[in-house]
């Protein structure tokens, strides 16, 4: 995590189109008075959870689809939750690793009950079949095994992620240097300390050093607080709803400053009211808020890893 942490810092102070504002970062502090409104993991009640590892082998099928639903009006991350959900209670076979590996575009649909071709569909299939050859080559078939092994470090489940399925290497190349934001693979370590409530598959010791997860959702209330603010250029690409290239100086700026901001803003918090918050509960807070607030205008990337 600390190269997530140094790579955004690297970004956030040498930005050309995104600046994260001190001022706007000491008002948000101000405004919270030392209470970041407590959001319950699964507040909207779509989750699978049974409190054993066919809840770890859900929630990495859902973190390995957790990504750009935006190109389809409709779609939302809520439908693929509650899909896989109730797919998964009508067969408590459909995520073995040996099934992942067979999925098609159509089966996929299907199971998420939507009537048309899903955004990235190929890219998303391509990642099952990924994620399915991998548990079984090297974890028994099991999320859970991969978990277990990670001897309740979330760090080193997100360094295991990225180090045996490729699809979760969440990496960018910014003027010359690598930048490292790994959104899925972190939001899969929070999802399980959330749904297992920090116990069991959900302990771990540093899940502190976790950062935000850095969607398309909360760079959009970051800038709603005034804690990002954006080239006038930019400004009107995001409000135009006009796309912005995967991988371009725009696109990883707005996600490295999102970052790099909200670590500003818990180092804040740690100093003017003496409080240890992490990066998780601040995120699921400004998520829950983002999404709450559907005119709120968010970039728009074709992106396999948001
Ligand atoms: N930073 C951050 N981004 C998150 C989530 C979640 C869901 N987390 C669950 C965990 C516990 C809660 O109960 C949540 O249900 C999804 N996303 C991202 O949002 C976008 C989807 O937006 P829309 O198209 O409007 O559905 C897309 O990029 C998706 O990857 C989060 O928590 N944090």
């Amino acid at each position: 995590m600390d190269q997530v942490k140094a790579t955004t810092a690297f970004v956030a102070n040498s930005s050309s189109h995104v600046v994260v504002d001190s001022a706007g970062i000491e008002k948000a502090v101000e405004n919270i008075q030392g209470k970041i409104p407590k959001i319950e993991w699964d507040f909207e009640g779509i989750h699978y959870f049974d409190n054993g590892p066919l809840t770890v082998q859900y929630l990495f099928v859902l973190d390995t689809l957790n990504f750009c639903f935006w190109p389809d009006k409709k779609l939302s991350y809520d439908d693929l939750a509650s899909g896989l959900k109730e797919a998964l209670e009508n067969d408590k076979s459909v995520f073995d690793a040996d099934h992942l590996q067979k999925f098609t575009g159509l089966q996929l649909r299907n199971l998420l009950k939507w009537p048309r071709p899903l955004p990235l569909e190929d890219e998303r299939i391509r990642l099952l079949h990924e994620v399915g050859f991998e548990l079984e080559r090297s974890f028994g078939g099991k999320a859970s095994n991969l978990v277990q092994s990670c001897g309740r470090s979330a760090a080193k489940l997100v360094a295991t992620i990225a180090s045996h399925f490729p699809g979760f290497r969440d990496h960018s190349v910014y003027k010359g240097h690598q930048i490292f934001l790994y959104k899925r693979a972190q939001i899969f370590a929070a999802d399980l300390y959330g749904a297992f409530k920090g116990q069991g598959y959900g302990e771990f010791n540093d899940i502190s050093s976790i950062t935000i997860f850095a969607d398309y959702i909360v760079p959009a209330m970051l800038w709603k607080l005034g804690v990002l603010k954006y080239s006038s250029a930019l400004a009107s690409i995001i409000e135009s709803n006009k796309e912005i290239a995967s991988g371009s100086e725009e696109e990883v700026e707005l996600r490295a400053c999102s970052i790099y901001a909200v670590e500003k803003m818990r180092d804040l918090i740690s100093v003017k009211l003496g409080k240890q918050v992490l990066s998780v509960e601040l995120d699921l807070w400004l998520w829950a808020y983002g999404v709450q607030n559907p005119s709120l205008p968010h970039h728009r990337t074709l992106s396999i890893y948001y």
